[in-house]
């Protein structure tokens, strides 16, 4: 702080004069929230409520020059690092929360995220990069950690954000995409069910997931445990320009898991069999003549979060899948213990 002063008064003094900063109450299980904003000029009525939350004194501020308030800080912020998709709300005990505007999946640059929270007296707190997200949720929200900071800490906050913006080509640290709407061709193998002994379980399941983020099953079909025929299927969805082929079941390693080698002999690039997460580790990834591929292993049925569930609203949203991004998923990837 430079040259900016605070002065304590005694809460029965303070009739009259305007309040340095929100004020929140906790009422444990009931309530936690702002109980006064920021510039509220206190009067008579409120000196109980102060001391109810414990207010026996509150700062008088005069803001120095090249200090921030909490309030102006955390905006600053924020506007520097908001991207495409996300609104900025106004300030609420000195923080600022930056929420999607869409359904879509958050983009989070880690390593800006670490760079500024090494910086200290101010605080970047956000979800996970890759973490699929409604309206209105927030994924990043800004604060300063004491009252007033130093002007020149936002300002390298900003240099952060503008040389990430600079170096990645526009690129921006914080945003969300929206998903594609894709329409997907889905062959469920397995000689059990093609035979009707047992009732498919993976069509609903894989529908369901697709739908939940704006996609389609828009045709199902049926392969006994037969490597060219489950060839052939894939070659018909191919046909039909369908955005992505699933094909179900028959990933692991028994004789008759002939997925992963129909998808082979089909022609497709796999980028991936094997992937480091659990459930879904027996997942795999390719594309066919640009098309994404996926062989869904058995847990996708029943898990609501699975490998797939990690890649598929990466895919609607456009991103190209790498080995290398696959190969990362296992810090952190253990979800079934
Ligand atoms: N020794 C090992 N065992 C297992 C491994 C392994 O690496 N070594 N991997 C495990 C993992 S992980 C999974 S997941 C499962 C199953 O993987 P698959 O994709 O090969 O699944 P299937 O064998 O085809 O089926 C398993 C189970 O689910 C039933 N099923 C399959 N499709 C349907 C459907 N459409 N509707 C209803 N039920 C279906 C199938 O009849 C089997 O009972 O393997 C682990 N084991
Ligand atoms: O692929 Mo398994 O699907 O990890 O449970």
């Amino acid at each position: 702080m430079s040259g900016t002063i605070l002065r304590e008064v005694k809460v029965e003094d303070a009739v009259g004069l305007a309040l340095a900063h929100d004020l929140t109450q906790i009422l444990p299980g009931t309530f936690k929230g702002r109980l006064f904003r920021k510039g509220h000029r206190v009067a008579e009525e409120d000196i109980p409520k102060l001391k109810d939350i414990g207010k026996e004194h509150l700062y008088v501020m005069e803001l120095g020059e090249g200090d921030l308030h909490e309030d102006d800080a955390a905006l600053r912020m924020a506007a520097a690092l908001g991207g495409t998709n996300l609104t900025c709300g106004e300030p609420y005990e000195g923080k600022v929360t930056l929420k999607s505007a869409i359904v879509g999946l958050a983009v989070v640059a880690k390593e800006v995220v670490d760079e500024i929270n090494a910086l200290g007296e101010i605080a970047l707190a956000t979800i996970l990069d890759g973490t699929v997200v409604r309206a209105g949720e927030g994924i990043a929200a800004t604060r300063a950690i004491p009252l007033v900071v130093p002007e020149a800490k936002v300002a390298a906050v900003e240099a952060i954000a503008a040389r990430y913006r600079e170096v990645r080509g526009g690129a921006e640290p914080l945003a969300v995409r929206p998903l594609r709407k894709m329409r997907a061709g889905l062959l469920t193998t397995g000689t059990e069910v093609y035979s009707g002994r047992i009732a498919d379980k993976f069509g609903p399941a894989v529908a369901a997931k697709l739908e939940a983020l704006g996609s389609e099953v828009a045709e199902q079909r049926f392969a006994p445990d037969d490597r060219q025929t489950i060839v052939n299927h894939i070659h018909y969805f191919l046909e039909q320009r369908y955005d992505m082929i699933l094909v179900t079941g028959g990933m692991s390693v028994d004789p008759d898991d002939r997925t992963p080698g129909a998808i082979a002999d089909a022609g497709a690039d796999i980028v991936s069999y094997g992937t480091p997460m659990l459930p879904g580790s027996m997942l795999l990834f390719g594309y066919i003549r640009g098309v994404p591929i996926f062989g869904l292993p058995g847990c996708v049925m029943h898990d609501p979060y699975t490998s797939f569930d990690v890649l598929l609203p990466r895919v609607l949203a456009g991103e190209e899948i790498v080995r290398e991004q696959i190969a990362a998923m296992g810090y952190g990837g253990l979800h079934r213990r």
